[in-house]
């Protein structure tokens, strides 16, 4: 393995969410970390191999699945075919309401009305909704590449003019980008998690031995060391819609080779309106009889779907069951 330290990509600016989950999940290593600009930018330093990892958000426990990401999954163009999931993070994610420096010194109770326009990530709305009916109803929101990135717009923002801006983003980025936080915790649960999916490139000799372990179990604790992780399982397929019974002939496969379903997404194919890119993810405790399962349900999916492509098996980071 060479010297070189391991490069980390993520979506930036720096203090994003997925900066955190990065840095966090990578923190046992000396990895240099690296922002883009955008998911597929990400996807594409690992695919070039400019990157050995990318940390890269792929559903949140209030708001559901970050639909960007499934869809450089899909990979419809072909572009990403050597990038493969070989981990995950949990990420507790803890939003503030942010303003520019000094708008506010009162917080939220001296908040008279004039924000005209919130930032945020496509993923945060829907992780706020009560909070920002609450307080912002009707109050124009604008999609931006990061909730970091809002926080940098607000931080950039020239006082005395008639726009006054709020973003939503972490306390992290509060500080980094030298703004004030409004409130803190606005999100609509305390719970509030977002899992992240880490990536590798499946020719990338230097990856290819190490095993990622989160270092913060959510659930496991201790308890994780005496106990045996499931894998998890990423497969994407697509089947002919006019068949009946080619879903379900393609979801039983699982079943016949001893894998647990656990989550099933769709995506448009673009290729027909109302046809889909199915996404199923499956677990297993590895032991000598199920060694061999993925492979073996792989090569049966390719005999019943119009495409197949396994995105990778992983350690669940959160379910554990006894050896
Ligand atoms: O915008 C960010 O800070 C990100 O890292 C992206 C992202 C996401 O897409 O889910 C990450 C975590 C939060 O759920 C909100 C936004």
């Amino acid at each position: 393995m060479s010297l070189q330290k391991l490069k980390v990509a993520f979506l930036g600016p720096l203090a994003s969410f997925s900066h955190q989950a990065a840095a966090e999940s990578f923190a046992k290593t000396s990895a240099e970390l690296h922002p883009h600009v955008c998911f597929a930018d990400a996807f594409a330093a690992v695919q070039q191999q400019e990157a050995d990892y990318a940390v890269i958000p792929c559903e949140n426990s209030t708001n559901g699945s970050v639909v960007q990401t499934l869809d450089l999954l899909a990979d419809r163009s072909d572009l990403y075919k050597d990038v493969k999931v070989c981990g995950e993070y949990y990420l507790t994610v803890h939003h503030c309401l942010l303003v520019h420096k000094g708008s506010y010194p009162g917080g939220l109770p001296s908040y008279d009305g004039k924000i005209t326009k919130l930032y945020t990530h496509p993923q945060a709305w829907g992780q706020c909704d009560k909070f920002l009916a609450k307080y912002f109803k009707g109050v124009e929101r604008q999609d931006v590449s990061s909730t970091s990135k809002g926080a940098e717009i607000v931080s950039k923002e020239e006082p005395g003019t008639d726009e006054r801006g709020g973003a939503i983003a972490s306390r992290f980025a509060a500080e980094y980008h030298g703004v004030d936080a409004l409130e803190e915790n606005i999100e609509d649960r305390a719970d509030n998690t977002t899992r992240f999916l880490i990536l590798r490139n499946i020719l990338a000799d230097r990856t290819a031995g190490l095993e990622f372990e989160q270092p913060n179990v959510p659930n496991g604790g201790d308890a994780q060391l005496h106990h045996e992780a499931t894998h998890k399982t990423l497969v994407s397929f697509s089947i002919d819609h006019s068949s009946p019974g080619a879903l379900a002939n393609a979801l039983l496969i699982f079943k016949a080779h001893g894998l647990n379903l656990t989550s099933i997404n769709t995506r448009p194919s673009l290729k027909r309106a109302w046809q889909y890119i199915f996404f199923v993810e499956c677990s297993r405790t590895p032991c000598a009889e199920n060694n061999d399962a993925v492979l073996n349900a792989l090569n049966d999916l390719r005999g019943v779907t119009e495409s197949c492509r396994d995105l990778g098996t992983w350690k669940d980071q959160l379910g554990v069951s006894i050896i």
